[in-house]
């Protein structure tokens, strides 16, 4: 009794335990040493009391220890006569130290005494365990500068710095360095390895840093009742991405980034060090770590300059360790904040604590607000000339413009795929994992010269534990391999429309998005351009490339290239990304690129140039067209075109096959909503009547090739040499042929298969779908409705189009359509007062989606009359 003893210590202690914890898993050899004592304090379970702090019992490990434990409290250590860092600095065995238990003092515990003690032996002899020999640590550091040379220092002394730091709680109290009592920017910065000063960033304490808003107590956010809710599980500190393991420590760690590196230790070598540096350039490429290296290396004590930051002097051991004070990384955040402002910008006017340069990290500068950036210009001049300013930023677009002028600008370009790799394949070996190269080659081809991302990918497939393997990486990145993609291309290329549009949608449904597809699909064809593929070129590459040697498969190749870019943009802006793929794959195999033009609304303009074509034929003199549009005309027919062959090509009968390509047309295609509509032409009555009857199986054909929810509308075009016998044959003929309205409801089709004979998956079409002569009926029904007559007799002039929107009719007695019917309503647009003996076009629409009627037309048998077709509007509401 009487061996362990007991002091209540306060808050600075527990935030400097925390940070105890945090810098154990720091990879600087400096704190991988101070991990061993760290790893102590895992099992350290602190409470705050009421009183704001924490009491630590240090317990003799044994069975009398055990006792005395029971008695408590007594026997506790007062911290400031026995501290464990006070044991560490005078050299003990670390085993030995860690059968010192440290304990929480609180209710539970002194309730519990003496089981917990028993716990805590047992803790206490796995500590003993677990705690590594030195020589062990040096075995695991593998290569890397500072990872050698730092375990060759003695353990004692530089626990020792840490041990003093820890006793005297005076050097991390919160009190304000530079007599700011607002808000204390140095003490804000300087939380420990946590925050601002620790070199490899652990993650979960920054994540609850960032959560306390102002962050005063960042490790003891004040509830009022004094309990932390900070304190970090030990798996966080565990648990470190590879990308946070391996980031670089040196200059001649960097990656990739060699002009860069010259530059600055050139600056460093001549001492022309000036205050603001600004490094900007894609994400992942080692910004940030090169701030850091560079605010070691201005303060580096080494007299060998090329080689700074030693890692060894103090200066280096206490700014990886942490602890430094002239360096801080701030966030643009905060810095937006005045009080936060205010107090860097006082600091920034005084000299350094103890080094030779005070230096000022600045992260994602680009949120600095205007106001930020205006005061911080202004004092430049107020600064100490022992300040330094790095502004961090991956978009340099977004800084004021005096800001880049009176900054150092590095650009720091994107990794090559090459040293991505090879860096991978380093982690790798020092990792043990297993891989392969090609895997490791292509995580390094899709991470855009990213090597964050790349060491990123890596690290989620090493979690897999298996092998890495390349159809891995495939998988958890999402893409398809590029013999897919040439496979694929190939078919596109030679007009091969329904197996492309099959090969497409096998790709889309298991693999891969469009997006992502359309961008693998732009990459393999700019490869193939700029013939980049000839070394490892695999069977179908070879194949490929034998294909498409001629100038002519080239031009293709560049328009294809053109056409997918331009559906790209689609792509983005559309909730049917695959229609648009699929529509853009069937133009590839056209000769010229520009038919992917929109317009104004983002809207494909296909239709529009379509329509445009099918009426100036017409009427050659109407419309007065340049060569563009006479090409992009060309153009939007050809596509038509291409997309009819397919639709009609998978059309389950000969037959109908044989019919709609022979006597139908594709005139117009636009997607809208969710919906596609297909404006199809034919030329005589008994044809539309006979597409009529099939218009479930066109508009699966549809839904099959666009992969969308399809609305069919089939207009009646009497040409000039066949027109009806007279207007009143060709009225009465025309009302024959009435309207209805239907959607058909693209349900789940990725995932059901036809088991009809088509060679091809059609989509599962559930919506209850009524027969033709179902419409024919309710068509007469309708007609003879007074009400529904005199609504479309009053539209036959050009009126508010609003005034001619009809409800659907429900002829009486009718069931209303089931509830996966959209219910639309009608807009009448007139499509031009014409003649109906010279221009006779009707429009009979068939929306597929609900069973409901609309007239097309006015009513009457007059001999000449003007005709009003009646279509959907463009954005098709639903009625309520
Ligand atoms: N050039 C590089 N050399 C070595 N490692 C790098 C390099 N670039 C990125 N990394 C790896 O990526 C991690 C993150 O890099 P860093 O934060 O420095 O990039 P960044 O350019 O600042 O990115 P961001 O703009 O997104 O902040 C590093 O810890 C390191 O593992
Ligand atoms: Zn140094």
């Amino acid at each position: 009794m009487g061996e362990t003893r007991r002091h209540s210590v306060d808050v600075p202690i527990t935030r400097t335990l925390v940070a105890l914890r945090r810098v154990r898993s720091l990879r600087d050899p400096c704190t991988t040493s101070m991990s061993k004592f760290a790893s102590l304090l895992d099992n350290v379970k602190w409470e705050t009391g009421s009183n704001n702090g924490i009491s630590l019992q240090f317990v003799e490990h044994g069975d009398d220890a055990c006792k005395a434990a029971a008695d408590a409290p007594v026997g506790l250590i007062p911290f400031g006569s026995y501290s464990i860092m006070e044991e560490l600095e005078s050299g003990c065995d670390l085993h030995k130290l860690s059968s010192k238990v440290l304990n929480v003092e609180g209710d539970a515990c002194s309730r519990s005494s003496q089981r917990s003690c028993a716990d805590l032996s047992v803790k206490g002899r796995e500590l003993a365990c677990n705690v590594p020999s030195i020589s062990h640590v040096e075995e695991a550091a593998s290569g890397g500068r500072y990872r050698t040379t730092h375990y060759s220092t003695k353990l004692a002394s530089s626990v020792g710095e840490y041990g003093s730091r820890l006793g005297s709680p005076v050097t991390s109290t919160n009190h304000s360095y530079y007599g700011d009592e607002d808000v204390d920017f140095d003490s804000q910065s300087n939380r420990g390895c946590g925050i601002t000063y620790c070199w490899s960033r652990t993650p979960g304490y920054r994540g609850s840093n960032q959560s306390s808003d102002v962050e005063e107590y960042p490790l003891l956010p004040g509830n009022g009742n004094g309990e932390s809710d900070v304190v970090t599980p030990s798996h966080e500190v565990l648990s470190r991405s590879l990308s946070q393991k391996f980031g670089p420590k040196s200059f001649d760690e960097l990656v990739g980034q060699e002009v860069v590196v010259k530059c600055l230790l050139s600056t460093i070598l001549r001492g022309r060090i000036t205050s603001v540096y600004l490094f900007h350039g894609p994400r992942g490429t080692g910004k940030t770590s090169t701030s850091k290296i560079f605010a070691a290396a201005l303060n580096c004590l080494s007299q060998a300059a090329h080689s700074r930051p030693c890692g060894l002097c103090s200066e280096c051991k206490s700014y990886f360790s942490g602890r430094g004070r002239d360096v801080m990384e701030t966030d643009s955040g905060k810095l937006n904040r005045p009080s936060y402002l205010r107090s860097l910008i006082k600091n920034a006017s005084l000299p350094p604590v103890s080094s030779r340069f005070k230096v000022f990290i600045i992260d994602e500068c680009q949120l600095l607000c205007q106001e930020t950036w205006g005061t911080l210009l202004n004092s430049l001049d107020n600064f100490s000339q022992h300040s330094v300013f790095i502004l961090v930023t991956s978009e340099l677009e977004k800084l004021p413009r005096n800001v880049l002028s009176r900054s150092q600008k590095y650009h720091f370009s994107k990794v090559c795929d090459v040293d991505i790799s090879t860096k991978l394949a380093k982690i790798c070996v020092e990792e043990g994992i297993d891989f392969d190269q090609g895997a490791v080659d292509f995580i390094a081809s899709k991470s855009d010269g990213s090597l964050r991302d790349a060491e990123i990918m890596l690290d989620q497939l090493s979690l897999l534990g298996k092998r890495i393997t390349t159809s891995l990486a495939y998988k958890l990145i999402g893409v398809v391999s590029d013999d897919e993609l040439l496979d694929l291309l190939d078919l596109a290329l030679s007009s091969d429309t329904s197996n492309t549009v099959i090969r497409a949608r096998e790709l889309m449904r298991s693999k891969i998005d469009p997006m992502q597809l359309i961008s693998q699909l732009a990459n393999v064809i700019m490869d193939i351009i700029a013939g980049n593929s000839q070394e490892s070129s695999s069977a179908t590459r070879l194949r490929f490339l034998t294909r498409h040697t001629s100038e002519e498969e080239m031009q293709k190749l560049r328009n294809a290239l053109k056409i997918l870019s331009d559906a790209e943009k689609h792509l983005r802006a559309s909730k049917n990304q695959t229609t648009w793929l699929t529509v853009a794959l069937l133009q590839l195999s056209n000769t010229d690129s520009s038919s992917f033009a929109t317009d104004e609304n983002g809207r494909n303009q296909i239709s529009k140039d379509v329509e445009l074509s099918s009426t100036s034929s017409d009427f050659p003199g109407d419309v007065i067209k340049s060569e563009t549009e006479e090409r992009q005309e060309k153009n939007c027919n050809e596509t038509a075109e291409t997309v009819w062959k397919t639709v009609t090509d998978l059309c389950c009968s000969d037959s109908l096959k044989r019919f709609l390509w022979k006597r139908g047309r594709l005139t117009s295609l636009t997607v809208d909503k969710g919906v596609a509509i297909a404006e199809l032409e034919f030329y005589t009555p008994q044809h539309v009547a006979r597409a009529e009857k099939s218009w479930k199986l066109i508009a699966d054909s549809f839904q099959s090739v666009l992969g969308c929810n399809v609305e069919i509308r089939m207009n009646l075009v009497i040409s000039a040499c066949s027109p009806p016998k007279s207007a009143k044959a060709a009225a009465s003929l025309f009302f024959g042929l009435f309207s209805c309205s239907r959607r058909m409801l693209h349900k789940s089709y990725l995932t059901t298969k036809t088991d009809s004979d088509c060679a091809f998956e059609k989509p599962a079409v559930t919506n209850s779908l009524r027969s033709c002569q179902g419409n024919v009926l309710r068509a007469r029904s309708v007609r003879s409705s007074a009400n529904a007559s005199s609504r479309m007799s009053c539209s036959s002039d050009q009126g508010d189009a609003n005034s001619a929107m009809c409800t659907p009719h429900m002829p009486p007695g009718e069931k209303r359509p089931e509830d996966d019917s959209d219910v639309l309503c009608w807009k009448r647009t007139p499509i031009g007062k014409v003649n109906i003996s010279t221009r006779p076009k009707y429009s009979v629409s068939r929306i597929s989606s609900c069973d409901e009627l609309c007239l097309v037309g006015s009513g009457g048998d007059t001999e000449q009359q003007e005709l009003t077709a009646y279509r959907p509007s463009p954005s098709l509401q639903h009625c309520s």
